[in-house]
């Protein structure tokens, strides 16, 4: 996976966030008071590529026109929506702002393809894509609200890239950090993104233990949340396990 648009950060907090689950993070935020962060209704195109991570890199749509969005423009190569393609950097990731219109696709195959050949970490869009069958093959993390046939400029006019968007009614900001896994996609403020990553695989650690527990027939009481006795076990197991390393 390309990852040089995440050189801002540490390699453990790399790390982490290639790892934690969206749950984790989300709840992370959450502590810091950012309730609105996870992009709900969104689901992986290809079941084997469910992780995504990478920077945001933003594309806005408003509405079509009929005399402005005719076919014809897409033999301009610098339309904006093919411009914007041509621009995915390494590590980067596409979030559409399609107004959370699924009528007609972001982008089909063809351009996904081209983001990945561009080193791009993957594709988010609260709209639609069209070519589903070569996006269940696609090695990409491609997060959608659907499939729809029909082309993009049937419904959507690219107005803009690298500006502020809203996408399934979560503010992104270009450079902020998009993870994904199988329960959908959460945009973390770039300035969070290193200190939450951390936090978050605490979290990890903390809820494979009580996990663990949990399987051995505790109840929940005195394990989750883990009461100072658990807490206790959990560091003593942690400094255990770190001595035999
Ligand atoms: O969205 C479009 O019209 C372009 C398309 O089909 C593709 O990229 O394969
Ligand atoms: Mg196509």
């Amino acid at each position: 996976m390309g990852t040089d648009a995440l050189s801002f950060l540490t390699p453990k907090a790399r790390q982490a966030l290639d790892f934690a689950s969206t749950a984790t993070l989300t709840t992370q935020l959450l502590d810091r008071g950012l309730r609105n962060t996870f992009l709900h209704g969104l689901t992986h195109a290809n079941p084997r590529q469910p992780r995504l991570l990478g920077e945001a890199f933003t594309l806005r749509c408003i509405p079509a026109r009929e005399d402005l969005d005719v076919l014809s423009v897409f033999r301009d190569y610098d339309h904006p929506q093919r411009k914007a393609v041509e621009s995915v950097g390494p590590g980067q990731v596409l979030v559409v702002d399609a107004r959370g219109k699924s009528r007609a696709a972001s982008l089909g195959h063809i351009l996904a393809t081209r983001i990945k050949m561009r080193g791009g970490a993957g594709i988010v869009t609260d709209g639609s894509v069209r070519d589903m069958a070569g996006f269940e093959k696609l090695e990409l993390p491609v997060f959608t609200a659907g499939a729809s046939a029909t082309t993009n400029l049937a419904l959507h006019h690219v107005v803009d890239m690298q500006v502020p968007i809203g996408c399934a009614e979560v503010a992104v900001y270009p450079g902020d950090i998009m993870v994904g896994d199988r329960d959908g996609v959460v945009c973390i403020p770039r300035g969070l993104a290193e200190e939450i990553a951390l936090d978050a695989m605490e979290q990890e650690r903390l809820e494979e233990f009580i996990l663990e527990v949990i399987e051995g027939g505790s109840p929940l009481r005195g394990t989750y949340p883990p009461s100072p006795e658990t807490l206790e076990r959990y560091h003593r197991l942690r400094e255990e396990r770190e001595r035999s390393r």
